[in-house]
């Protein structure tokens, strides 16, 4: 049997705004190709973890590897190298408005490959296909809806063909058709590509169905209180904080 090769450890791993320590004692592993939830209630700390994570908050104490490498003990060039690697997908979306879809996507092509404008656009279409938005390369943000804006950000996110993808409350503002057809686009994209995803949310019905890794932040504890596949949490915990986040308060 193959083991599951670890993508990011995070090994005791305390996160602070000055001295506000939001959580402490955090270890936990993300694999290869798992789509991994962080889960917790409103301000428990789950954005300032993906910051952490890609690079833009150092963190107060412990360690994050990406593979073997301490990704906070390295240089900034070797962190960019890892960051490079990595997609994130913010709320929005984050497109430019005054930008098409193509120059959109194109950006992150133009600014860190040496691929030539006709290559560019020949990559923008596969990315466009590879979130069924074929077509829509001249279409402006404000023309597409909010399910296709998100999408949009994914091919963006995507540009650059990242072993990990990192994304913010995914389906934040989508009614549920369309936000379970982002969640359907994210377990084909791991399927097909074998991407590692790590998604921040706390819609239920998206942590049972995409998450088969998570941590869950507790914040009266301020640390992690779990770690596993979202399901088998459910099925096995006493934990009454978490058993409240799962069900919604609805099961005691
Ligand atoms: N730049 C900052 N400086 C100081 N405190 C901050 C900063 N950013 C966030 N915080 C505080 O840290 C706490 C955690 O914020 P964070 O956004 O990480 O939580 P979250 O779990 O993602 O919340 P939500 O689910 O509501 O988006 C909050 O109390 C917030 O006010």
């Amino acid at each position: 049997m193959t083991e599951k090769a670890a993508h990011i450890t995070v090994r005791d791993l305390t996160m602070a705004y000055g001295n506000f320590v939001l959580m402490r004692d955090l270890t936990f592993t993300i694999n290869r190709g798992d789509i991994f939830i962080v889960m917790g209630g409103s301000g428990c700390g789950k954005s300032t973890l993906m910051t952490i994570l890609i690079g833009l908050k150092a963190p107060a104490k412990g360690k994050v590897f990406y593979g073997e490498v301490d990704f906070w003990g390295s240089s900034p060039q070797t962190r960019n190298r890892i960051m490079r690697r990595s997609g994130v997908m913010y709320q929005s979306g984050a497109l430019w408005s005054s930008m098409t879809l193509a120059e959109n996507i194109g950006l992150p092509l133009e600014t860190y490959t040496n691929l030539s404008p006709a290559q560019i656009r020949e990559v923008v279409k596969l990315k466009l296909a590879l979130v069924g938005m074929a077509g829509f390369e001249e279409f402006y943000p404000a023309e597409i809806s909010g399910g296709m804006q998100k999408r949009a950000g994914i091919a963006r996110a995507m540009a650059l063909d990242p072993e990990i993808l990192f994304f913010d409350e995914p389906s934040a503002g989508l009614d549920p058709v369309s936000a379970r057809r982002l969640d359907d686009l994210i377990l084909e994209l791991r399927e097909s590509l074998g991407t590692t995803m790590v998604v921040v949310t706390h819609e239920l019905a998206s942590i049972f169905a995409i998450g088969n890794n998570s941590v869950f932040l507790d914040v009266s504890k301020r640390t992690m209180t779990a770690s596993g596949n979202p399901n088998q949490l459910l099925a096995k915990t006493r934990d009454p904080n978490l058993r409240l986040f799962l069900t919604r308060g609805e099961q005691s």
